[in-house]
């Protein structure tokens, strides 16, 4: 059941409590998102003060949070993260998530994926038992018609995501479309994974399972951590 109690306070919570995690010499997967952007700037601070991490930003939005922070940061090119700290759009009870409410879930499941320990942030409007939110699925350009048709036949209906401010489609910091993807209360998410990941055109669907090792929630006094 989905719960109250989102919100800015909360979400800065979560995102502090997660920035606690890296140590010297650690590389950190900075992740999209405005909780994300939480612990990044937490981070930021914690810089200043003399801690010495690299950045593996996700996204624009998260490289321009970085080096506004004064993360210094490096790539996938030339390091493995020992931790990825990220945010979702809806978490499960087992730790499943979706992601990709900003277009960004490619690259942050490249990095998540890629890191030693993956943290999500979330406030606990975030919080589901089964996941049911519209599942963001990341399309060549020319994919866009034969990737809809394949989630029709898995039960889904796609519509393409629109830009807010320009006429037309959002087009990803890939140069890609996204297709959100509604299929109600998901009961096998790691069968509806394999399928999306297995359609010709498909680069990445924001379907994240059996990836987290912590999350932490932001609630009214504090935050709750659990681990996988
Ligand atoms: O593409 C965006 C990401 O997956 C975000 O991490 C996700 O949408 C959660 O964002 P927020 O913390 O702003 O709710």
């Amino acid at each position: 059941m989905k719960q109250t109690g989102g919100g800015d306070d909360a979400k800065r919570r979560a995102g502090e409590s997660a920035a606690d995690i890296p140590g010297d010499g650690d590389v950190v997967g900075l992740g999209t998102g405005s909780t994300a952007a939480h612990a990044i700037r937490e981070l930021g601070e914690r810089v200043d003060a003399g801690l010495d991490v690299r950045g593996i930003p996700t996204s624009f939005q998260s490289r321009e949070l970085a080096r506004e922070a004064g993360i210094p940061l490096t790539s996938l090119d030339e390091a493995v993260p020992d931790v990825a700290i990220d945010g979702a759009d809806e978490v499960a009870a087992d730790g499943a998530l979706i992601k990709g409410g900003g277009a960004a879930h490619a690259r942050e499941k490249l990095v998540d994926s890629a890191a030693e320990r993956f943290v999500v942030v979330a406030d606990p409007t975030k919080e589901s038992d089964r996941l049911s939110q519209p599942v963001p699925v990341e399309v060549l350009p020319d994919a866009r018609a034969p990737v809809a048709d394949a989630v029709r036949s898995a039960g889904g209906d796609p519509t393409l995501r629109a830009a807010e401010r320009k006429d037309g489609p959002v087009v990803t910091d890939n140069g890609n479309l996204v297709l959100d993807c509604k299929f109600g209360t998901i009961d096998d998410p790691h069968g509806l994974a394999r399928t999306l990941s297995a359609t010709p055109g498909v680069v990445e669907h924001g379907l994240f399972v059996d990836l987290v090792d912590e999350l932490h929630v932001g609630t009214d006094d504090g935050v709750d951590v659990t681990r996988y």
